[in-house]
């Protein structure tokens, strides 16, 4: 039944039950793309965790992985030692295989949005997932993992961004990310109404967004590069103590500054296939607006992450960072 799941909730078929039973726990299905897993017993350790996938739907990777774990669990290999809402975000852009159909579903993830449409309503869906999950396990620490990759290659091709909350990250956190074989970190300077911010600005969880390679279709991810990302996802739905790691391993970046799009009349100034984290020197002109007019590097470099000339008109075409320790 789990790893049917996978081709269900993208063929928008339900099945027969939407509750049942695995040998280490049982499974309920609250709406399509979103299964809720339940210990017969809860370790000591557990985390109420959420690992989300999908939610840009070119995304593929994290939801192999995600498919991998469940075969795991259904097959008995992995013994369920913790709650887990498994969440496959954005179903009709997985289906077609887009970032999104109308708009960015990762921008959405704000009590306050009032917009009306499809990705609007599914944020509306999710948020009320997770506000529901993690109120029926309140006495355990909350945890969430949202799994993306990303559109262009990398200087560092495993990487995660720490939303930015009141919440500190747990010392913890950094060795498990770093064994996970995360190369990189990118500290948020703002609130940015993701996923990940979501759960760790209204719920105080450990939460990230991971970027887990470049986008590619299904049957063509680098699987073997993830296994330490499937470990820590495995420990951490075991209750399990996780792998841990010098964080010092890890690059940390700081956000420095959110290049906005706005104007139609809008150009980033260099190759649009650059990797990300590529540095720029003091004074390369980076972006040219018609509203906004030119962008350029100041005093001390910036690498840049995420560009993309072609978002929305208000959205971010890039985040201008700066290593935290050493300058590289
Ligand atoms: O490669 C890209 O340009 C985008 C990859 C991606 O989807 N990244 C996330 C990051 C979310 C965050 O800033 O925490 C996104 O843009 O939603
Ligand atoms: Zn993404």
């Amino acid at each position: 039944m789990l790893g049917q799941w996978l081709d269900w909730s993208l063929e928008g078929q339900l099945p027969a039950a939407s509750q049942g039973v695995f040998a280490s726990g049982t499974y309920s299905l609250h709406a399509p793309g979103i299964l809720e897993l339940t210990p017969n017993c809860a370790s000591q350790n557990a985390h109420a965790c959420i690992f989300s996938a999908a939610i840009h739907g070119n995304e593929t990777a994290p939801v192999e992985l995600v498919g991998e774990w469940l075969s795991g669990i259904e097959a008995g290999s992995i013994t369920l030692g913790a709650p887990v809402l498994v969440i496959l975000g954005n179903l009709p852009a997985l289906k077609i295989q887009q970032r999104f159909v109308t708009t960015n579903l990762n921008r959405l993830f704000n009590r306050e949005l009032r917009d009306e449409g499809e990705e609007p309503d599914r944020a509306r869906e999710l948020m009320n997932a997770v506000d529901r999950f993690y109120a029926r396990h309140a006495e355990l620490p909350k945890l969430h993992y949202d799994l993306h990759t990303a559109i262009r290659g990398s200087r560092y091709p495993r990487f995660v961004v720490e939303p930015y909350a009141n919440t500190p990250t747990d010392s913890e956190q950094w060795g498990w990310l770093a064994a996970a074989d995360m190369q990189a970190v990118l500290n948020q300077h703002q609130h940015s109404w993701t996923f990940s911010h979501y759960s760790k600005h209204y719920h105080g969880a450990q939460a990230f967004t991971f970027e887990l390679g470049r986008v590619a279709p299904f049957g063509q991810n680098d699987m073997a590069s993830l296994k330490p990302m499937g470990e820590l996802l495995t420990s951490l739905s075991q209750g399990t103590s996780p792998a841990n790691q010098p964080a010092a391993q890890m690059q940390f970046f700081q956000v420095q500054h959110e290049l906005i799009r706005q104007s139609d009349d809008f150009q980033l100034c260099f190759d649009e296939d650059m990797a990300n984290f590529n540095r720029f020197e003091p004074g390369t002109l980076l972006a040219q607006d018609g509203k906004a007019g030119d962008f350029r590097v100041g005093d001390t470099p910036l690498h840049v992450v995420f560009p993309n000339a072609k978002v929305e008109v208000g959205a971010r075409a890039a985040l201008l960072v700066a290593p935290v320790n050493q300058d590289v």
